[in-house]
């Protein structure tokens, strides 16, 4: 994987977006951003909060305007939240400006992954684990439609898969 300017990189919660991210971009002398985090910084308050006083709405219409600048981005490794893909545009423009990355994980594994972590408001409420199956029932397609790759997270640690797509990716 040599020639890669801007990649994004897509998938559930827990899926590893954000760590594997950080050591793809680092393999591939890239620069590193996370949709999430921008979208923190900007608003000065974290994904909760702004879950809390803007609803969902607020914070997809927060992710929309970070995601249409961050994909214009060059030199680049882009993670995004697990509900990008929930708007068209943010997946027309996903497509179309860079190499998706899918990381798939099984809903085990989310499960695993994400299990008292407090920082993602739609797993703070009654059944999580139901919340993941559900969403990830709607989203997978959503992913799939999108993605230039697809690599399997289940069984290997972070830097595995990262250096696994630093030998794959075509
Ligand atoms: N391949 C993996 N194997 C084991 N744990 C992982 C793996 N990928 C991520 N994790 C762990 O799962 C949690 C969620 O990872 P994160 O990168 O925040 O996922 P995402 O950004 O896709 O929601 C973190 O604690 C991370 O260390
Ligand atoms: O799946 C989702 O809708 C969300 C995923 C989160 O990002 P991660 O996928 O990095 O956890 C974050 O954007 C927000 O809590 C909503
Ligand atoms: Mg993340």
């Amino acid at each position: 994987m040599s020639n890669y300017n801007r990649v994004f990189l897509v998938g559930p919660m827990g899926a590893g977006k954000t760590t594997i991210g950080k050591l793809l971009a680092r393999g591939l002398k890239l620069g590193f951003a996370d949709s999430d985090s921008e979208i923190e910084s900007r608003t000065g308050a974290d994904i909760a909060w702004i879950f809390d006083v803007e609803g969902e709405e607020g914070f997809r219409n927060r992710e929309e305007s970070v995601i249409d600048e961050m994909t214009l981005l060059d030199h680049t490794v882009l993670a995004t939240g697990g509900g990008v893909v929930m708007r068209n545009a943010n997946r027309r423009v996903l497509a179309s400006r860079g190499f998706v990355i899918y990381l798939h994980a099984t809903l085990d594994e989310q499960i695993r992954r994400t299990r008292g972590d407090r920082s993602r408001p739609l797993l703070n409420g009654k059944d999580p684990e139901a919340t993941l199956r559900e969403l990830f029932a709607l989203r997978d397609p959503l992913y799939r439609e999108i993605a230039d790759h697809v690599i399997d997270t289940d069984s290997s640690s972070p830097k595995v898969i990262a250096q696994r797509l630093l030998a794959q990716l075509p």
